[in-house]
This record gives C-alpha cells, sequence and structure tokens, in this order.
C-alpha cells in the first residue's frame, strides 16, 4: 500500500501536476455522500465529492484523514477499501494542473457535519447521479467505484488512477 501510494505521488510529479488533491467516496448501503459547495466560490453551487488539497509534506491518507475531518467533521481513523483509486486531471480555479485521486471509505455511521466551504450534502444512489449537480468527472469516479464494488469492474488497472479528460 505504501509503495503503491508513493507511487501515484510519483507519476504525479512526473506528469507535471501541481496541485495533488485527495477526495473520498465516502458509503453507506451504497448510496455516496455528496457536498455542495457554498455559492460564493470558484465554481459554487456544485455538488462534489469530500476533496481538499495534500499539503507539503502531508501523505495522501493523512491529507485525506484531514479534509474528512475539515469537511465532513470525522475525527475517526479511516479505513480505506484497497484496490480502488480513480484519478482525474483538471485545471484548477487559480489556473493549476490538478488531479484528484479519489479512495473509498466505507461510513460506519453517517453524522455529517459540514464545514462553511459547503452548504448541504446528501447520499446519493450511483444511478441518480445524472439527477445531480456533480461534475462530470465526480460522477465518473462514483460510477466507478459503483462498478467496482459490485465486483463488475470492467476497467483495466483500476487499481492505478484513471485518466478521465474533462470531455470524457
Ligand atoms: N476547476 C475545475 N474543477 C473541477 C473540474 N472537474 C471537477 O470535478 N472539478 C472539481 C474539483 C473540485 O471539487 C472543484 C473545484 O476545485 P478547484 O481545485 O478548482 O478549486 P479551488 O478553489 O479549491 O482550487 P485553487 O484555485 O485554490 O487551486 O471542482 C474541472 O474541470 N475544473
Amino acid at each position: 500500500m505504501v509503495t503503491h501510494l508513493q507511487q501515484l505521488v510519483d507519476d504525479a510529479d512526473r506528469d507535471g501536476i501541481d496541485k495533488l488533491v485527495v477526495g473520498a467516496v465516502v458509503h453507506s448501503s451504497g448510496r455516496v455522500l455528496i457536498l455542495r459547495r457554498s455559492a460564493g466560490d470558484f465554481m459554487g453551487g456544485i455538488e462534489e465529492l469530500p476533496s481538499g488539497g495534500v499539503e507539503p509534506g502531508e501523505g495522501l491518507l493523512q491529507a485525506l484523514s484531514r479534509e474528512l475531518a475539515e469537511e465532513i467533521g470525522w475525527c475517526r481513523p479511516l479505513t480505506i477499501e484497497p484496490g480502488f483509486v480513480a484519478g482525474f486531471d483538471y485545471t484548477s480555479g487559480s489556473g493549476r494542473a490538478a488531479r484528484q485521486l479519489t479512495f473509498a471509505v466505507a461510513a460506519p455511521d453517517r453524522a455529517v457535519t459540514l464545514s462553511g466551504e459547503h452548504t448541504g450534502h446528501r447520499w446519493i444512489d450511483p444511478a441518480d447521479v445524472h439527477d445531480s449537480d456533480l461534475t462530470p468527472e465526480s460522477a465518473q469516479t462514483i460510477h466507478a467505484w459503483a462498478r467496482h464494488s459490485a465486483g463488475n469492474d470492467d476497467v483495466p488497472g483500476s487499481s492505478k488512477p484513471q485518466r478521465m479528460s474533462p470531455e470524457g
């Protein structure tokens, strides 16, 4: 796992990524937690997965743990499900080459405490992502997780980040 995570960081460096972001498919009974961004922010009002930038000196999972504490009030140790990580690249609001690496985390309970970054949350069935304000990249990430969790993962090499273009 450690080698694998380091490989993801090395790949991002090699690919010229300036901003590494970690995200989570937090799920309970097959439903996935999504958050609505505050209206005043860049891309305000969209729905997104809990996510945030990796800070200098932080490991990926350390960053994920901190972001989940900040964004949904989870202070518990996280259990990352092995075998799933989905990646997409985008240009951030400040123009940086960003890559979001999204891991899967089971929610033992559904208690969520939002920060000021988000105005609402809900648990969505992956089949209903078309009926949301998720970006195509977030929607694809949720679909990839749903396929993975159904044991019907038809994406070759799904334990590696998938390159999903904003168009695709
Ligand atoms: N900018 C941007 N964000 C996207 C795209 N697709 C997509 O799912 N997102 C998501 C990632 C984040 O959840 C959110 C926007 O985040 P962001 O990284 O651009 O915003 P930010 O203000 O935190 O970034 P920064 O400018 O401070 O680097 O939208 C896309 O094509 N462009």
